[in-house]
């Protein structure tokens, strides 16, 4: 019997195979997977916004390995133990929250649906779990943080003046926030090709092409940009300091050069910043030890999502010598490829705190505002639920390596001194274990 095929998930198919669904796609909001609704939000977007959220940077080397990495991971799982009441909260840097999942800092999340950083920031804190506005947001740190009750971090770029960037920084302090995410992996411009050969860009160019792209998708012409302009509030870089932020279709954009940051730049940040401090883009011990040396409270293990330097290592390959390294120091993330809840369930077995997912919420939010970034949250913590399940743990405390296969790194390699230990379930209700390991058998 031919079995009815699904989205592959594997990222070294040809683009076109992997847009292949012969379901019929969902209604908006009844999607069950990231697959189904990348294929929604593609429908939904203009392409030159789809492919700026979708695609990574040259020949997408790195975003294809970010899938590969993950996929070759498999599971061990531990028999007959998973069907308690499972948990997956967690704390970070002394917030609780109601699962191990983080909404990445994401530029130009204001174009997916009209005020996005909004509809995230609430279906975030609906969700117990935090959020990270970015520099690049099209909605100001302070409204954000007005708008959520949940906890809200900041992602950090660093500007050629140095008095922007303390005057960003204490914007966002003043906002409340107290968690600051530097991003470490763009000290250069990424090269993204297909925003040449489309446009896009700070401004966005306007062509035939690109006219069409917008009439053909009407949803989001009068969704999102049509309710801009009546609102009179074209999207801007909304953090930017006043004078140089200008819309995104203003041909008299002032330009404002980034900082190619540096260490001394951390040390500076270090002294500025009197909040939780996270460097993101680190993808080497020495790299996490240097940032511990200086300061820092975390690091995101992160390749960008495969959009910065291709051909760079995917995060869970190097995940496990990092927290080794730092693992009792710092709060160590990952993020990048993850889809999936065993996606997760690897990355905190491997010794993560937590994860943050980039496309994933913008497509949802894309699709459905905060009601779409809640259904894809609520569907990745089912899936994270049911791989607990599946694996014999009732609470991810429990996840350790011991679960895992992957190549380089050994089973029960030790992460679990790194942080604080969590008991192993009782072996009461086994009454037969002692009979089965007794001389009798033996013999
Ligand atoms: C459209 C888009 C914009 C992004 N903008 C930023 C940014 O401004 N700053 C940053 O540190 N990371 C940015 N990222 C990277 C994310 O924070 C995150 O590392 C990445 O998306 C994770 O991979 P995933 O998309 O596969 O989940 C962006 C990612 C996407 C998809």
């Amino acid at each position: 019997m031919n079995e009815p095929r699904t989205n592959s998930r594997d990222p070294s198919d040809t683009r076109a195979k992997r847009d292949e669904v012969t379901y019929p796609i969902p209604e908006p909001n009844s999607f069950l997977n990231y697959a189904e609704l990348r294929q929604l939000a593609r429908r939904r977007l203009p392409r030159i916004i789809f492919d700026f959220i979708d695609r990574g940077t040259e020949d997408e080397h790195a975003l294809r390995r970010n899938r590969n990495a993950l996929d070759s991971v498999r599971i061990r799982p531990r028999a007959l133990r998973g069907g308690g009441v499972r948990n997956q909260a967690t704390s970070l840097f002394g917030q609780n929250c109601d699962t191990p999942i983080i909404v990445a800092p994401t530029a130009f999340a204001g174009l997916v649906w009209y005020q996005g950083e909004l509809e995230l920031a609430k279906a975030a804190a609906a969700n117990g779990m935090p959020f990270c506005a970015a520099t690049e947001a099209l909605t100001p740190v302070e409204e954000i943080a007005a708008a959520s009750n949940g906890p809200i971090w900041f992602q950090l770029y660093l500007w050629e003046k140095e008095e922007f960037t303390r005057d960003l920084l204490e914007r966002v302090w003043s906002s409340g926030v107290r968690t600051l995410l530097v991003t470490c992996d763009n000290s250069v411009s990424a090269n993204r090709e297909y925003n040449i050969r489309s446009g896009f860009g700070m401004p966005l160019r306007y062509s035939t092409r690109n006219l069409c792209d917008v009439a053909f998708h009407p949803r989001w012409a009068l969704g999102v940009f049509a309710r801009y302009l009546a609102t009179g509030s074209v999207p801007t870089f909304a953090n930017y300091p006043a004078a140089y932020r200008s819309s995104i279709l203003s041909r008299n954009t002032k330009a404002l050069r980034y900082q190619p940051i540096g260490w001394d730049h951390i040390r500076w940040i270090r002294d500025l910043w009197k909040g939780n401090l996270i460097l993101k883009g680190i993808l080497r011990a020495d790299d996490a030890i240097l940032g511990a040396k200086l300061g820092a409270d975390g690091v995101v293990v992160s390749n960008h999502g495969g959009r910065n330097l291709d051909g760079a290592v995917a995060p869970i390959e190097v995940l496990a010598e990092i927290v080794d390294a730092v693992g009792k120091q710092l709060t160590v993330i990952a993020d990048s490829g993850v889809q999936r809840g065993s996606d997760i369930l690897k990355l905190l077995a491997v010794g993560a705190k937590a994860v943050m997912i980039g496309r994933g919420l913008l497509y949802a939010t894309a699709v459905g505002g905060s009601s779409g970034a809640s259904r894809m949250v609520g569907i990745l913590q089912r899936e994270l639920d049911i791989a607990l399940g599946m694996s014999g743990c009732n609470d991810i405390g429990e996840l350790d390596r011991s679960l895992i296969e992957m190549p380089g790194v050994k089973p029960m390699a030790g992460w679990r001194e790194c942080r604080s230990a969590v008991p192993l379930p009782d072996l009461d209700p086994i009454p037969d274990l002692d009979a089965i390991n007794s001389p009798q058998i033996a013999s």
